[in-house]
């Protein structure tokens, strides 16, 4: 009875430690938040070589345009260039993505024009797999071996102001978006258990067949809409007891360009018309999150309304925009625009 109330005893010493170590790693983590922010912007340079180069890297966060003999400084929390691996942006990336499994909704935006990189940055290539394909978390199943996860995943589009279920089959359009307090819920968007690897690449692989399939019925390429990918993972820890939800969202966004480069006309111009409203609703979440406003505008648009829930709350909200930007001389005030609206988001810290 005696060794019976000394393991006792232990068991609840360790446990008592193992909850304090959880809860300093949590205060450290929101310490380096706080001195990153809580929102991070990364820039992105594509990677091929015209001779005609518009900008160049000048350091790893900092990068310089050259514009009718001026030359324009931007400073960015990384900057990767032409040469920067899949890999490399990756590892930069990856210690938000790990924070999901301590609870943490971590967004990941990938912003620019069309061409600029965004979806090989996200997708990659079957060699050069993107951010979406590593972010399987095993690294972080691997780090916290008392905790069993379950994940959910949901895969959606957004296409002139039409949110649609890539998931289900065939694809659901004009999915209903309704605000609960401060989380939002799509009542019938598919979310699919998933539990290794495989299962969440296969579930890829049928939002990208029914990507296809929804944008050949509604007659649009996919990138004039945005790509939105959810994995909620609750993680039940078996030592302290404690479950932690955790959302990790991914974003392609449809291309930024302008109108009038587009010469857009008839459902092209309809197209670029919504994909500016949404994009100017993100700015605009963004510079009301700057200046602490009581009403930051998420219902402005489908996207900032699904987003809202990474984007909104407090200091478990995580986000990073990859802004991608084209080498190109002609691309030359798209690459401008990207930076300014890279800056502009730099400095925003959420509440
Ligand atoms: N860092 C890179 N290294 C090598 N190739 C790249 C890189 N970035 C983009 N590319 C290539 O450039 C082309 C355009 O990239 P991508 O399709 O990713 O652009 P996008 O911004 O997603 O465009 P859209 O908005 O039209 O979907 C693709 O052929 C892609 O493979």
């Amino acid at each position: 009875k005696e060794a019976e109330t000394d393991f006792s005893k232990e068991i609840e010493e360790l446990r008592a430690f193992y909850r304090k170590e959880a809860l300093e790693r949590k205060v450290l983590y929101n310490k380096l938040q706080e001195l990153c922010g809580n929102i991070q912007v990364f820039c992105r340079c594509r990677g091929d070589s015209p001779e005609n180069l518009c900008f160049e890297v000048a350091s790893d966060e900092e990068v310089v345009v050259s514009h009718k003999g001026t030359k324009k400084t931007f400073f960015f929390d990384k900057v990767y260039s032409s040469n920067a691996t899949q890999e490399e942006l990756f590892n930069g990336i990856l210690p938000m993505i790990t924070s999901c499994v301590d609870g943490y909704n971590i967004c990941i935006l990938a912003y620019g024009q069309t061409g600029s990189g965004k979806t090989y940055t996200m997708m990659g290539t079957k060699d050069k797999p993107g951010v979406n394909i590593r972010c399987h978390l095993t690294k972080a199943f691997s780090r916290k071996s008392t905790v069993c996860f379950t994940f959910m995943m949901s895969m959606t589009e957004i296409y002139n102001e039409n949110l649609i279920d890539l998931l289900s089959n065939p694809p659901t359009n004009h999915l209903e978006i309704r605000t609960l307090g401060k989380s939002i819920i799509v009542p019938d968007l598919t979310q699919i258990d998933v539990k290794t690897e495989e299962d969440i690449l296969n579930v890829m692989e049928l939002g990208e067949k029914n990507r296809t399939m929804a944008s050949t019925n509604l007659n649009f390429e996919s990138s004039r809409s945005h790509l939105i990918l959810t994995l909620r993972l609750a993680g039940n820890d078996s030592v302290s007891g404690v479950t932690s939800h955790g959302t990790l969202t991914l974003c392609d966004l449809a291309g930024s360009e302008r109108i009038s480069r587009t010469e857009a006309i008839g459902q092209r111009l309809v197209e670029a018309a919504f994909i500016n409203k949404s994009l100017t609703s993100l700015a605009q979440v963004f510079s009301a999150l700057k200046c602490n406003a009581l009403n930051v505008p998420f219902r402005n648009s489908k996207l900032t309304h699904v987003l809202q829930p990474s984007l909104s709350g407090d200091a478990k909200d995580e986000a990073c925009v990859l802004m991608n930007i084209s080498p190109d001389m002609k691309n030359v005030l798209e690459t401008l625009r990207t930076l300014q609206f890279g800056t502009s988001i730099q400095q925003v810290g959420l509440r």
